[in-house]
């Protein structure tokens, strides 16, 4: 049987209209708005697509949404000045700095400048902290949304045996701590791993987050698996491809993340429910 589509973009709707009821609860009761500052630092074609969907998920579901597009050459302390100001806002509940960064400002300075209770995107230390702790506050975008899209499906996560492929901070490192605190058995991989193609025939689920088109055949699918496809590749015609052979893979699984459609509607979803946590956890007085 082939396997069951897990469609990341109206799961994602659902989530964001569910969010857009809440806003406007928020409204009739006389509370103000959650408000979510946007930072792109140059003008790298698919990090404006990815902010250009975060700021309209905002005006759709009713947040303040706060725009700062800056020039690529920006002073790394000019961007943290900037952030500085955003953490005294109050109109603004989470700052969301678009990575990459151009190579001249330190990724992991701005990171921990933006302060833990409005770090929307969950990569802070004191966040990824509390996530290995088992006691999860702001949760990485995409993990979370993952964790959703296999929520949907049905399917009990303890026991499983979960291989996740690539250990990057945004992706593969904190899916490992989310699905260890949903009582997978985990596996992560990575360049120096050996022997991809053995754990992956062994696993009940398995993310990959790459970069790297078709990187994992579909042969290697265990009957029945749950695939998620973090990869988004250009091919020079035109299409986006997944890291995953979806076609082939399709005939394995038991469930599989299209590419598009899939894990990326869930990231933005998952970003707004983080914005409304922020909001109601830690602003709300
Ligand atoms: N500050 C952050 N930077 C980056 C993150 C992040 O979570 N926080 N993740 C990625 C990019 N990303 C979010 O920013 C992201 C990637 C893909 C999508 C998406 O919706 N993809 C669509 C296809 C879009 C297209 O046509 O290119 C899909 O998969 O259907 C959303 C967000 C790196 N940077």
């Amino acid at each position: 049987m082939p396997a069951q589509i897990i469609d990341g973009k109206a799961i994602a709707k659902t989530v964001r209209l569910q969010l857009k009821t809440k806003v406007e609860q928020r409204r009739n009761q006389g509370k103000r708005v959650p408000g979510l500052a946007v930072i792109l630092v140059g003008a790298d074609p698919a990090s404006q697509v990815y902010v250009g969907s975060k700021r309209r998920a905002c005006e759709e579901i009713g947040f303040l949404s706060r725009s700062y597009d800056l020039e690529s050459d920006t002073k790394e302390q000019d961007l943290l000045t900037l952030i500085d100001d955003l953490n005294e806002d109050p109109e603004v509940d989470g700052i969301l700095v678009q990575l990459p960064l151009p190579a001249h400002i330190e990724e992991s300075k701005v990171i921990e400048r933006i302060r833990p209770d409005k770090d929307v995107d969950g990569f802070h230390p004191y966040n990824i902290g509390r996530l290995a702790q088992r006691i999860p506050v702001l949760r990485p975008c995409t993990p979370m949304g993952i964790m959703t899209l296999i929520e949907s499906t049905g399917i009990k996560t303890h026991g499983l045996d979960a291989v996740i492929v690539g250990a990057s901070n945004i992706v593969g490192r904190p899916m490992t701590l989310e699905l260890l605190l949903a009582g997978c058995t985990t596996v992560t991989c990575h360049r120096f791993t050996e022997d991809l193609k053995g754990k992956i025939q062994q696993a009940d689920l398995v993310v990959v987050a790459v970069g790297k088109p078709h990187f994992i055949p579909g042969d290697w699918i265990k009957p029945g698996a749950i695939v998620i496809d973090v990869g988004i590749n250009r091919q020079p015609d035109g299409r986006l491809v997944g890291d995953v052979d979806f076609d082939a893979a399709s005939a394995h699984a038991g469930h599989i993340t299209p590419v598009p459609g899939g894990v990326g509607p869930m990231t933005i979803a998952s970003l707004m429910e983080n914005t409304l946590f922020a909001c109601e956890q830690y602003h709300d007085r």
